[in-house]
Formats: structure tokens, sequence, C-alpha cells
């Protein structure tokens, strides 16, 4: 918001300054309030605005500055989410990564998605220094999802056994780097892994090659697989996945066509491991098709909350997605099998509300507390 209150104001001064702010707060919150009443900002002719001499936050800017890949600027920021972002006051601005982070801004959110442990450095160091602004998200919260065995750990811990339905995780089974891969069929008889399973690589890290799945059909064919992994049972879920897109509080939940079901039949006719392309990307939204009800029918929702709420709070994240498959021939046993940051949200239906909401709702609560301390 207003960047004279983002610097720490000289102590001398911060009594007088601290009455100055509250009244400003006030007026603030207040055309906040009426902001959100209507739907939207005013344009600031309202008559009684004028006259109240309130300070709008339509007036005020809010900053969020941005470190993202091009292909992620590409596909978030969007003229039509950028636009009406600025109808509200929002303005992006993009991180300098040639510059020093705390000699830009002001900002007051910092949205980010980049790999590399310089930049989580970074990003952690300016988070420290400047609690002023909201960093979206922690970087050490961000790396629990980078490893797919730690990103599917809360969801055990949850136990959500009686919501409107089970959530679980496939049985899996981590083969540490240092493993020869001729001991995997081993590992896996020791731990009495059911076949088939998908192969996975255990370190996710944005690159092409961190989503390269492998099916394996038969133990003995993994030992072709390049260790560090994870190996997950692969749950048949009817050829259809639900991609949960969480935003603060707000879940959005899409379709998108995934692996068929596997039968008995089939695993017993075929061996190898078989390499699989990215099956449920954007291009294969299942939305509109004219899909087996038992297979299609959302998750429930009171299940969907309970668990996104658990979500955000364990992993402390605002921003991230979850793939959620409903086994095979039930109503209501639900798998997790993966958890994405800051996913592909340009593809979410009416993220440029969502998401303009969402950063006007830090912002404001940002501005509560600040009234309340
Ligand atoms: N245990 C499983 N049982 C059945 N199908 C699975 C399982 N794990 C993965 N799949 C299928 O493989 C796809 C890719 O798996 P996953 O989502 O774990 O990979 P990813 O590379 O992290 O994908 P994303 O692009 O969503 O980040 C899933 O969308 C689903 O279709
Ligand atoms: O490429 P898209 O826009 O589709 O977004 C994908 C995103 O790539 P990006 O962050 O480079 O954009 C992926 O991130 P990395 O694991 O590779 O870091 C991962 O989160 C996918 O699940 C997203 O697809 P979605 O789950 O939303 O369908
Ligand atoms: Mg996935
Ligand atoms: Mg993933």
């Amino acid at each position: 918001m207003s960047h004279a209150m983002q610097q720490n104001p000289p102590a001398p001064k911060l009594k007088r300054r601290r009455g100055k702010d509250l009244i400003f707060l006030i007026k603030g919150l207040l055309g906040f309030a009426r902001m959100r009443l209507n739907g939207e900002i005013s344009s600031g002719e309202d008559e009684e605005e004028k006259e109240a001499g309130t300070t709008m936050f339509s007036a005020q800017k809010v900053v969020v500055g941005y470190a993202l890949t091009s292909k992620k600027k590409r596909s978030f920021l969007q003229p039509s989410f950028t636009a009406l972002a600025r109808n509200k006051g929002i303005y992006f601005v993009a991180v300098d990564l040639n510059k020093p982070l705390p000699e830009q801004g002001p900002f007051d959110i910092i949205l980010h998605k980049l790999s590399g442990e310089e930049w989580h450095e970074i990003i952690e160091d300016y988070r420290q220094k400047h609690p002023e602004v909201t960093v979206l998200d922690p970087p050490d919260a961000i790396q629990h999802l980078h490893n797919r065995q730690s990103m599917l750990q809360d969801v055990v811990d949850l136990n959500l056994s009686d919501c409107h339905g089970k959530v679980g995780i496939p049985r899996q089974l981590v083969i540490t780097e240092e493993k020869d891969p001729s001991s995997i069929p081993y590992e896996v008889a020791k731990a009495g892994m059911k076949l088939p399973l998908v192969a996975k690589p255990l370190v996710v890290d944005s690159t092409a090659k961190s989503h390269e799945l492998f099916l394996a059909y038969d133990e003995f064919s993994l030992s072709e697989l390049e260790p560090p992994l994870v190996l997950q049972e692969f749950v048949n879920h009817g050829g259809l996945l639900f991609k949960i897109y969480i935003v603060g509080e707000t879940i959005k939940v899409v379709r998108r066509f995934s692996l068929p079901n596997i039968s008995k039949r089939e695993l017993s006719k075929v061996a190898g491991v078989f390499r699989f392309p990215r099956v449920s990307c954007a291009a294969a939204s299942a939305d509109d098709a004219d899909l087996d009800p038992n297979i299609a029918e959302h998750p429930p929702r009171p299940l969907l909350e309970r668990l996104a709420k658990e979500l955000r709070h364990r992993l402390g994240l605002h921003l991230f997605n979850i793939d959620m498959i409903r086994e095979y021939g039930t109503k209501d046993v639900f798998y997790v099998i993966d958890i994405n940051y800051f996913p592909g949200y340009g593809k979410m239906p009416d993220y440029e509300h969502v998401f303009t909401d969402f950063l006007l709702s830090l912002v404001q609560s940002k501005y509560k507390k600040k009234l309340t301390t």
C-alpha cells in the first residue's frame, strides 16, 4: 500500500506518525469495505466519498513484485489479468535479478517461482529483513514440495478418514541415489509393493526431466531406471483426475484426462517400463466431456475444504494445486498423487478475479493487523 507505511519511521517521530497512520488506516478500511460491497473499486467520483475526504484504497497502489520464469510470466500475467488488476489499483513490477532486491520496490507483495539455491537465499533474507512485505510464499515451505516424498507427508499426517470421504496417498517407496538400480526389484518385493508402479523422479525442480515418468509392469524392469526415484502404486481411477487449485482460501476444481485403468489381464500379459508423456496437461481438459458420473463427479466440497485448509496451514503455502484421483469403483476413496507450487493458474477458470481478490485481501488483512497492534 502506501509506500510511506512500508518504511519504518525514525524513532522520535513514531508517536505522531502512529496517530496519522491510524486515521489513514481507518479511512482506508472504510473505503475498502465499501469497495468490496460494490464488487469493485470505486472510480473515486462518488460525492459522498469526496465529502468525507477519505483516502480511497483505489487511490492507493498495491505493488506486486514478481520473480518468475518467462514461461510463467507469459501464462500467468495475461493481459486480461493485468488489466483487471490495474483497474483495482494493483500493479505488477518485474524484479530485476541483476540488482540487489532490497534496492528495488518498495513492494507490498512479492510473487516468486524460481529455482536454485541462490534465489532461495536472496528471498529468505529479504523476507526476514522486510516483514512488512508479503512474500508468496516462504522458500522453505516451497522447498518441501520439491521432493515427492515430503510433498505428500502432510496428507498422510492429516488422517482425513471421516469427512465425507477418505483421502490418502498411494503406497510408495523411495529409492535413494546411492542404491544400485539392480537392487530395486528386491526392494520392491521386500516392501510388498503391488504392481503396476509409477516411477517418478524424487526431486521436482522445474526441469522437464523431473516430470519424466514411467509405468512399470514388472519389478525386474525397474532396474533400468535411474535413482533417486519414488515408486508409487498405480491406482485405477477411471482415467480421470481432479486438479484442485488453491489461491488462499479459494478452491477451484477442474477435470483432466489421465492414465486409463490397467486390468489384471493386461498386467499379466505385459512386461517392461514405459515412459509416458504429461497425460494430464491443460490440453487434456475433461471439463466438457460426456463422462460416467460415477467417475466424473467432483469430490465432496466439505472434504476439499477441509483438505485445502489443513494443507494450507501445514504446508505454510497460499498458492498450490493438488492432483487427486478417485479409486475406481468407489464413491469416496481418494488419493492425492501430486502437489505443485504456483501451478499454471492461467488455466484456472476465472483466475483473474480470484487472484485480484486474493491480493487485495492480503493487503486488507495486513491493515487490519496493523490496526489491532
Ligand atoms: N499413483 C498413481 N496412480 C495412477 N495414476 C498416476 C499415479 N501417479 C501419477 N499418475 C498419473 O500420472 C500423471 C503425472 O503424475 P504426477 O502428477 O505425479 O507428475 P508431475 O510431473 O508432477 O505432474 P504435474 O505436471 O502435475 O506437475 C498424473 O497426472 C496421473 O495421470
Ligand atoms: O506449465 P503450466 O503453466 O501448465 O504449469 C505447470 C507448472 O509449470 P510452470 O510453473 O513452469 O508454469 C509445473 O511446474 P514445475 O513443476 O515444472 O515447476 C507444475 O506445477 C504443473 O503442475 C503445472 O501445470 P498444472 O498442474 O497447473 O496443469
Ligand atoms: Mg501432477
Ligand atoms: Mg507435479
